[in-house]
Formats: C-alpha cells, sequence, structure tokens
C-alpha cells in the first residue's frame, strides 16, 4: 500500500480500525485483508465500543471509506452470495446415483454405510459368564469338578443341582447353570467343596444369549460414519465387509508461479502453504485425494488439467480475483462451465466461488490468501463433500464469545477461535493471509456483520481434526 490519499482510500481497511477499538487502541497483528462495502454499513454490536470512544470516532470515519472502496469492490462481484446461502447451494450437489461398494472393514473407516448394518448373529451368541469364578447349579455349598471351562472352548457338560464348576469370563455356560459365582465371592475347602461368602442371585452374571441383539435386528441405519466403534460392533455382529459410500474424488490444482515448494522464501518467492495443507484436509472432509498438481499461473495448463480430469471435485488455489494472471474465471467461461457461486459475502475468502464443470462435476476455486482458502474450504468444499459422501450435517452449535469481535459491516466473518471451557476464545493473526491464527484454533466462529460482543452466543466450526479427526488419524 503507497501513502497516497488515493490509495488509503481504496485500501482501506475497516476492520483494521475495528481491531484498534478492540485492543484499546494498540495495533493487533491482523490483517484482515481489504473491505469493500456495497451497502450502508450498520453499526456494531452493542458493546463492541462505546459511543464516546475516541477509537470508534475513528473508526467511523474509516467506515465511509469502507463505503468507497466498497463500490470498488462490487464491480467486481457483483453477484456475491450470502455466506449461508453459498453453503446451502454447495451442499445440494447432486451426489452420483447407485455408487455404493463393498469394502472390508479396514477400509471402510471414515466412510458412510450405504445399506442399514442387521446383526448376521445373536449377540453374545451363546450364553456367557460375564464373570471369572463358578457356574453353580442349586443351592450351596457346591461339589466342584475338576476341569474348569475357558473361553473359547466347545460345549461344556450339563451341571446337575450341587454342582459347580471353574469358569473364566467369555467361556460358555453350561446348561442348568443358575448363577455364577465371582472368584472373590466363593471359597473352596481342602474337599473342594464351594461356599458363597455372599448371597447368590438365580442368573447373576451371566449374559444370556441375544442380549444385545438378535441375528436380524437392526444395529446402524444407511448414513452412519463409519467409525472405529462401528468397525468393532460390525465385527462383532459377523461382517467382514460393508456396502459404504466411496470417497468423493478430489483433485487439487496449485495454480501462481510465485510458489516454492522446498527451502526459504527468496526474491519475491513464497513457500505453497497450500500444497501440503489441502490434501489432509479435504481427506479429513471425506475425500479421496487423487492428484496434487502445480500449475503455475498458466492458463492453458490449466484449462487442459480441468478438461482430462475425473475427479467428482477439482479444488484451485488463487487466480480467483481479476488480477492480470487470475486465470480461473476465464478458463471457467471458455469450458461453459456454470457458475453456482460466484464470490461470498464473507471475510476472509470473498473471492471464492463455486462452479459445475460438467454432469457430476463441480470446482470449488480457493482464493489464493491461505486463511482465505480455508473459509472456502469450509463454506463450499466442506459442505458439497458431505453431500457427495452421503455424510449428515453435524447439530449446528453455538458457545458464547470469552472476548468480543468486531465484525465486517455487511459481509460474514469467519475468526479462529480456541476453545477453552464452554466459551470460544478469538485468536490474533486471523488476516486472510496468516496462517498463524488458525493453527493454534480448534474452531471458526461465524461472526454475523457488525460483530458480536463478549458473551453473545455464536455459531462454531469445528475443525476436523479437534471433533475426532478419525480420518486424519487413521487414514
Ligand atoms: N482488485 C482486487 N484485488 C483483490 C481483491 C479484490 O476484491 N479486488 N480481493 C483480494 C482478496 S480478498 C483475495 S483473497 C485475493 C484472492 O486472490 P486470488 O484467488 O486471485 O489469489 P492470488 O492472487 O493468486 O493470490 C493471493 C495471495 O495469496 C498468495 N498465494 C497464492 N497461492 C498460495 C499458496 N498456495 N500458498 C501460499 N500463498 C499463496 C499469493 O502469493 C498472493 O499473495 O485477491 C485480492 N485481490
Ligand atoms: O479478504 Mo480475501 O477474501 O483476503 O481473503
Amino acid at each position: 500500500m503507497t501513502a497516497s490519499g488515493r490509495f488509503e482510500e481504496v485500501d482501506f481497511d475497516v476492520e483494521e480500525a475495528l481491531a484498534l477499538v478492540k485492543e484499546g487502541g494498540a495495533p493487533v497483528p491482523d490483517d484482515p485483508g481489504s473491505t469493500g462495502a456495497s451497502r450502508p454499513v450498520p453499526s456494531p454490536a452493542p458493546g463492541a465500543g462505546s459511543a464516546k470512544d475516541p477509537a470508534e470516532q475513528q473508526d467511523a470515519g474509516r467506515q465511509d471509506a469502507g463505503h468507497r472502496a466498497a463500490e470498488h469492490h462490487s464491480a467486481e462481484h457483483p453477484a456475491a452470495t450470502p455466506w449461508p446461502r453459498a453453503r446451502a447451494i454447495a451442499g445440494r450437489a447432486p451426489r452420483r446415483p447407485d455408487t455404493a461398494v463393498s469394502v472390508t472393514l479396514e477400509a471402510a473407516l471414515g466412510l458412510v454405510l450405504a445399506a442399514p448394518l442387521a446383526a448376521l448373529s445373536d449377540l453374545p451368541s451363546f450364553d456367557t459368564s460375564a464373570m471369572d469364578g463358578w457356574a453353580v447349579a442349586g443351592p450351596g455349598p457346591w461339589d466342584v469338578r475338576a476341569e474348569g471351562v475357558l473361553a473359547g472352548h466347545g460345549g461344556p457338560q450339563r451341571l446337575t443341582d450341587g454342582e459347580a464348576v471353574r469358569i473364566a469370563t467369555g467361556a460358555r455356560i453350561p446348561q442348568d447353570t443358575s448363577a455364577v459365582l465371582r472368584s472373590e465371592h466363593g471359597r473352596t475347602d481342602e474337599k473342594e467343596r464351594l461356599y458363597a461368602t455372599r448371597d447368590v442371585v438365580h442368573g447373576q452374571d451371566i449374559r444370556p444369549r441375544g442380549q444385545e441383539c438378535r441375528s436380524g435386528d437392526p444395529l446402524l441405519p444407511t448414513g452412519t460414519l463409519v467409525t472405529p466403534a462401528v468397525l468393532g460392533l460390525a465385527a462383532a455382529a459377523g461382517y467382514d465387509t460393508v456396502a459404504a459410500l466411496p470417497r468423493p474424488r478430489a483433485e487439487i490444482l496449485v495454480l501462481g508461479d510465485e510458489l516454492l515448494t522446498e527451502g526459504l522464501p527468496h526474491d519475491g518467492l513464497i513457500r505453497d502453504a497450500l500444497g501440503p495443507m489441502l490434501p489432509p484436509w479435504l481427506r479429513a472432509l471425506g475425500a479421496e485425494v487423487i492428484a496434487v498438481r502445480r500449475l503455475g499461473d498458466d492458463a492453458e495448463a490449466l484449462r487442459k488439467a480441468l478438461r482430462s480430469s475425473d475427479a467428482d471435485l477439482i479444488v484451485t488455489t488463487g487466480g480467483t480475483a481479476a488480477g492480470p494472471v487470475d486465470h480461473v474465471h476465464p478458463i471457467l467461461r471458455r469450458l461453459g462451465a456454470e457458475l453456482l457461486v460466484d464470490g461470498v459475502q464473507v471475510r476472509p475468502g470473498h473471492p471464492m466461488l463455486l462452479a459445475r464443470i460438467k454432469e457430476n462435476q463441480h470446482l470449488v476455486g480457493l482464493p489464493g490468501n491461505p486463511l482465505a482458502a480455508v473459509s472456502g474450504l469450509l463454506t463450499l468444499a466442506e459442505p458439497l463433500l458431505r453431500t457427495l459422501a452421503g455424510r449428515t450435517a453435524p447439530e449446528p452449535y453455538a458457545l458464547p464469545l470469552r472476548e468480543g469481535v468486531h465484525g465486517h459491516p455487511y459481509d460474514t466473518r469467519l475468526v479462529p477461535v480456541a476453545l477453552r471451557g464452554d466459551r470460544a476464545v478469538p485468536l490474533h493473526y486471523n488476516g486472510p493471509a496468516m496462517l498463524r491464527g488458525i493453527a493454534v484454533a480448534d474452531a471458526l466462529a461465524v461472526v454475523p456483520p457488525g460483530g458480536a460482543r463478549a458473551g453473545q452466543e455464536l455459531e462454531i466450526l469445528e475443525l476436523p481434526w479437534a471433533m475426532a479427526g478419525i480420518e486424519v488419524c487413521f487414514t
């Protein structure tokens, strides 16, 4: 940015001014990016700054400038979609029909069941001892048989009244057993006669066959996410394979001539932060990443890559704005793609886009600024992949803020937060080009236009690894 008045006006940043209010005048090391409002600027949320606060007066002056900057922006993104609508549009992508596959249990982790899981056997499949001790028949004392019963052994001999047999947890209960006596609740004399040291209740410590389910009972519905616990249940119920929806296939195209894949930034070149970040993030969102390709700023290479891809989802990074080498829009136009979302009313990340290239193939264009790319991931790629993978949306939830957060005048803001107790703590270093905030975040808070005050409940978008991370951890 230059110091000239004209440039200051266009590059005006209302969030920076608001950050000054938040910090009581001290600059915060955020870099909230450009603003650009095309509508009247609403007042900040109650509590987001006092009317007599000199910083707010400064802020009001800047908001004027922001309004002028907005006209500049609206010419580039006249059709920017409200943030909730953009997510809904992305979540309506049609899934390929009849894509269910049969997969081994090992390969099913993180997929969604394409058919209900019904028990293939009774569970337990035989009357089972719940404890180590003795199976006893009738009232005591009992004569203890010489040979005991272990788990995994064949059918034990039936007991007659007055008899007991040593039994292990998980072993089959002999016929006509009335109860299992735990080892700590009985003692034997030198003639191997067993005495109970407390009352014995009929049926105690016996798990009857079919206690958990009968063969054929429905266990889990279609659409269940296969977690480690689901794998355990499926195995216990007799499954070697399950019917699941395959992961949607995603291809990542990293654009930009300025990107280095190793070493230190130098001579105007910077490290590619998105190449390493996006594949595991997309996997965490349910995708199979089939390729990561670096195309530089070569429009023809981009066109060829889009034409030849058979991915369900193509994710591009950078090139979404209107700069001289921002090729995404022109190439989509040339390919006759349908723009479903062209710019979103969200900060950071407002140039993000969603296009349908052909039937069953979508493109999410992520802005090049790394936190803006994260915003695009959660706004467009997450709902799209969720639908393609057949997952259900997590229950939305809200948490109160520990401190106030300033808002954009009319756009939604996504702000990295740490979850501490029952509060969301806004993090610094949340500018569009910064990753320091998100790297220590548990979630993003959805800040409405105008901001939010301390204690106000905000919708929380948890980061996949903060929730459970099963795909991140296990695949
Ligand atoms: N005249 C305007 N210029 C810009 C606007 C605008 O509204 N009017 N919007 C700004 C915003 S906001 C964003 S976000 C960016 C989006 O730009 P692009 O998607 O075209 O991305 P690039 O220009 O290619 O890159 C932007 C920035 O990010 C860096 N970058 C790109 N790729 C990577 C990567 N893989 N790893 C790390 N950093 C990356 C790149 O070097 C640039 O610094 O446009 C603004 N401009
Ligand atoms: O504000 Mo941009 O959308 O930097 O991310």
